[in-house]
């Protein structure tokens, strides 16, 4: 018998001895219920992660397709802008909408990590900075190489004017050869065109030397850019499912392709870098070669020269590899819509021709009063999305997001197609409209443009962001004040691409003529500011 009278007493009565057991069995069971409620709302909190059921062995990778980034905008319509998926036996969590800046701002440090992938392990030798994961080295690594860059290129406006002479430079000798090509082919291909004089600005900077269109080595240096893409996009399935390295199948053969790619490009730019150790003299910055050996020679001093490698060709080959693969897919696409309507093409050189006028070409100073270029170039951005995904990113730590538990080291896929296709923020956003970005008075509306996501955001943002919009504006408005493109009327232009770690459009065919003669970049030219390598 245990009535509540019965029970009070003895409760009240607690002594040395203990408490009555036959009262102390209710208490107990209030206690149980309570932790068991408590454990039971956090475990409600802690929702597993909802996504698509994975199949055994190689979990959704089938169900991705051609284009994971479509596959995972389909999956955040149906579980929510997170949801999780497996690639082999990797759990990856996808993160669309509000939760990209949840995860890469608000909570930047848990996010900010690179996975154990193994085709990061290839680039640069393994020291990558955009391939490896966060650490004091890594951090004080990329603020010098965010600084080298700003340095030769947008730090202040003497910078910059070098730096807008090596776009004029390479655009002259790009609408040269496409005038002589169009001479003699009528229609030609122009992707490797693009990409050569791409990683010409960028070799420029970096190595103060530029390359002609012939040079066999450059273009081998240069023209795989969709192998190394491809392996380290989102998706790739060797990361998830490395056993396929080690028998013969077309995975192993395009990754054994990428590895002797990446050994190509490190001993392209370890050849550089000796070279210049044995030229730079103090006090003389060429180039941003020459600034990283000395920032890191002064850095390895400071830690009292405990740098067991040379980390300046890792740092050089991040840059010059990250700017020309994603800069030439960028001067493609422009390219390629350029001729697809040819209406915005017409509507771009009334603007510069107005603004500019015919008496002298583009510069950076006219960026302000040329908003039909630059919402063209944010509609290109937005429209196409070219970096869909971010590089991979893991948790540092283990955490939480829109109220899901996620363990460190959990491998994250960033959907910046996701935000930039979003009905939400954009009114059709399949349909390709530079005026979105214009308001009434036909301004830029800077709030809109700040909603673009190419470049990622926080500890991992871009480095390169800001050089990149510039050497898009140059490249779009110098185009349209010099040339006319069309395209070959048996081989309309389309929208499709080869997906990768950029979007690369398939191979498409254009007539360029110029508007008038080369008078203007001629003169602008005529002091060549890197030697030539001939080929
Ligand atoms: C239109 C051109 C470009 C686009 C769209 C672009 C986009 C991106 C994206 C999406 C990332 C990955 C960020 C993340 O994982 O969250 C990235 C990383 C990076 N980019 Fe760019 N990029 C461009 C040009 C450049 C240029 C010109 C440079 C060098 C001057 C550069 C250097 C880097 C580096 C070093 C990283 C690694 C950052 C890190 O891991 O901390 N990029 N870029």
């Amino acid at each position: 018998m245990c009535s509540y009278s019965r029970c009070r007493m003895p409760i009240m009565d607690v002594t040395l001895e203990g408490i009555n057991p036959a009262c102390a069995r209710p208490l107990i069971a209030v206690c149980v219920t309570l932790l068991f409620s408590f454990h039971l709302w956090r475990w409600l909190r802690q929702r597993s992660i909802p996504g698509p059921l994975p199949w055994p062995l190689i979990g959704n990778a089938a169900q991705m397709g051609k284009a994971p980034h479509l596959y995972f905008s389909r999956m955040a319509k149906k579980y929510g802008d997170v949801f999780q998926i497996k690639l082999g036996s990797r759990d990856v969590v996808v993160l669309n909408g509000d939760s990209i800046k949840q995860a890469l701002v608000r909570q930047g440090f848990d996010f900010a990590g690179r996975p154990d992938f193994t085709s990061f392990k290839y680039v640069s030798g393994g020291d990558s900075i955009a391939f490896n994961t966060i650490t004091d080295w890594w951090k004080l690594h990329r603020k010098l190489a965010q600084s080298t860059v700003r340095m030769f290129s947008t730090g202040n406006p003497q910078t910059k004017k070098t730096f807008e002479h090596h776009v004029v430079c390479e655009v002259k000798e790009l609408l040269q050869l496409f005038v002589e090509k169009t001479k003699g082919q009528r229609y030609f291909e122009p992707m490797t065109y693009v990409v050569v004089s791409t990683a010409n600005i960028m070799s420029a900077m970096c190595f103060g030397k530029r390359y002609t269109y012939e040079d066999e080595e450059f273009k081998q240096v240069v023209g795989r850019n969709d192998q190394f893409t491809r392996t380290v996009g989102a998706g790739s399935i060797v990361d998830v499912m490395p056993w396929l390295q080690y028998f013969p199948n077309p995975i192993k053969t395009m990754f054994d392709n990428f590895k002797s790619l990446n050994l190509e490009f490190g001993a392209f730019v370890r050849d550089k870098v000796v070279e210049h150790r044995k030229t730079i003299q103090p006090g003389v910055l060429r180039d941003m070669t020459d600034a990283c050996i000395v920032a890191l020679d002064q850095l390895t001093d400071k830690m009292g020269g405990s740098l067991e490698k040379d980390y300046v060709i890792p740092t050089l080959g991040d840059v010059f590899g990250a700017s020309q693969d994603t800069l030439s897919t960028a001067l493609q696409w422009i390219v390629l819509i350029l001729v697809k309507y040819p209406e915005m093409q017409t509507r771009l050189q009334q603007e510069v021709d107005k603004v500019v006028d015919r008496s002298r070409l583009p510069t950076i100073e006219d960026q302000a009063q040329l908003p039909y270029v630059m919402a063209f170039i944010y509609e290109m951005m937005r429209f196409t999305s070219f970096v869909p995904l971010t590089i991979p990113h893991s948790t540092t730590t283990d955490t939480s997001i829109m109220g899901y538990t996620i363990p460190k080291n959990t491998v994250i896929f960033i959907s910046q197609w996701s935000n930039n296709h979003d009905p939400a923020i954009w009114s059709h956003p399949e349909t390709f409209d530079p005026q979105r970005f214009l308001d009434k008075s036909g301004a830029l509306n800077k709030d809109l443009t700040s909603r673009v996501l190419l470049f990622s955001l926080g500890k991992r943002r871009c480095i390169g962001e800001e050089v990149s919009k510039l050497q898009l504006f140059l490249f779009t408005s110098l185009i349209a004040h010099q040339c006319h493109i069309t395209a070959d009327p048996e081989r309309p232009p389309k929208l499709d691409y080869d997906y990768g770690l950029t979007l690369k459009p398939l191979a498409f065919s254009i007539a360029v003529s110029l508007r008038e003669d080369m008078t203007l970049l001629d003169a602008a030219t005529t002091h060549g500011l890197s030697e030539e390598v001939k080929g």
